[in-house]
């Protein structure tokens, strides 16, 4: 179905008003876009790219988004919404120059339109993260791992699943049991299967998450070997692992801290991220009242990666 976006660039002071003339005007749906907005958005951990040519936006602007259907009159819409807007500077409202652009789209696009911002990353010296739309010429020696994120986190370009992703690399040999807690798209088991570890056991407890990871598992040819479970952190995994990676928030990794033990084997290491680092001292006071030797700890922006050995 084809759609029209309208687009406004108002003031921060007639944002509102502006908004209210869009669904006055019959925008079946309106999207705010600010400096401060972006900026938000990118501090949060589940998005996982936001296009740096937004982090340029003048911060006393508002970008209005009002999306219109075929169905609707657009031109008497959009009347409308010019007369609304213009009557703004007399109720003491300054709307600024109101830059006006009308594009069509199509839904799918706008549905898929965050995937152009989403290429193959390289991560630590072999790992090459692609999704599945991209062609790309693997070098020698390169692991490429397929990812179609879908609605889940994990696309590899996010500096906590890159911490891990790193570290993976570093610890993983031949033939290890791994444990993967909070697998979102299974990206850090797939790396871990890529690095021929014998058998890898994902948990998530969001279920679009784990139909996510089954179907990557697939694509990667790693069906067999990476077993993707629902369930909360540790609750539906028995045995032992040789390395456990958890990429969830610093609260989780504490939690996880008290409970790991049993599911590691002796000198085991245990990869976390998704640490925040205002919380990194309670994730280390954590690991060291369980007895773990902190073996490394490195920041990427403001996350932290860190890992720690079982000691008995
Ligand atoms: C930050 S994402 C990490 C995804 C992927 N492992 C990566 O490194 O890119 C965290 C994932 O953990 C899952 N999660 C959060 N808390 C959990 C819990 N208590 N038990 C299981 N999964 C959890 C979320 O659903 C999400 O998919």
């Amino acid at each position: 179905m084809l759609w029209k976006e309208v687009q406004i660039t108002t003031t921060l002071e007639a944002e509102e008003a502006v908004v209210n003339a869009f669904y006055e005007a019959g925008a079946q749906g309106v999207a705010i876009q600010t400096l401060q907005d972006v900026l938000l958005i990118q501090q949060d951990p589940k998005v996982n790219f936001v296009d740096e040519s937004l982090l340029e936006m003048d911060p006393n602007v508002s970008i209005i988004r009002g999306y219109f259907s075929e169905v609707e009159d657009t031109e008497k819409a959009l009347d409308q919404l010019i007369a609304a807007v213009k009557t703004l500077p007399a109720c003491g409202l300054d709307p600024g120059d109101c830059e006006l652009m009308i594009t069509e789209i199509e839904e799918d696009d706008w549905a898929n339109s965050w995937k152009k911002f989403y290429k193959p990353t390289k991560v630590g010296k072999s790992i090459v993260i692609k999704p599945t739309w991209e062609e790309y010429e693997p070098g020698k020696d390169e692991i490429v791992i397929n990812i179609d994120p879908g609605m889940a986190f994990g696309t590899g370009t996010h500096e906590t699943t890159q911490l891990c992703a790193i570290k993976l690399e570093e610890y993983i040999k031949p033939g290890d049991v791994v444990l993967d807690i909070g697998c979102g798209t299974g990206v850090l088991s797939l790396i871990a299967g890529k690095l021929k570890a014998k058998k890898v056991i994902a948990v998530d407890f969001d279920t679009l998450a784990v139909r996510i990871a089954r179907e990557n598992a697939e694509l990667n040819d790693l069906g067999d070997m990476v077993e993707i479970r629902e369930g909360n952190l540790l609750d539906v995994i028995d045995g032992e692992a040789d390395v456990i990676v958890a990429n969830i928030l610093a609260a989780a990794i504490v939690e996880l801290s008290g409970i790991i033990r049993p599911y590691l084997k002796e000198n085991g290491i245990f990869i976390s991220s998704g640490i925040i680092i205002d919380r990194l001292v309670d994730v280390l006071v954590a690991l060291e009242e369980e007895n773990f030797k902190i073996l490394f700890v490195q920041q990427m922006g403001e996350w932290v990666g860190v890992v720690a050995q079982k000691r008995d």
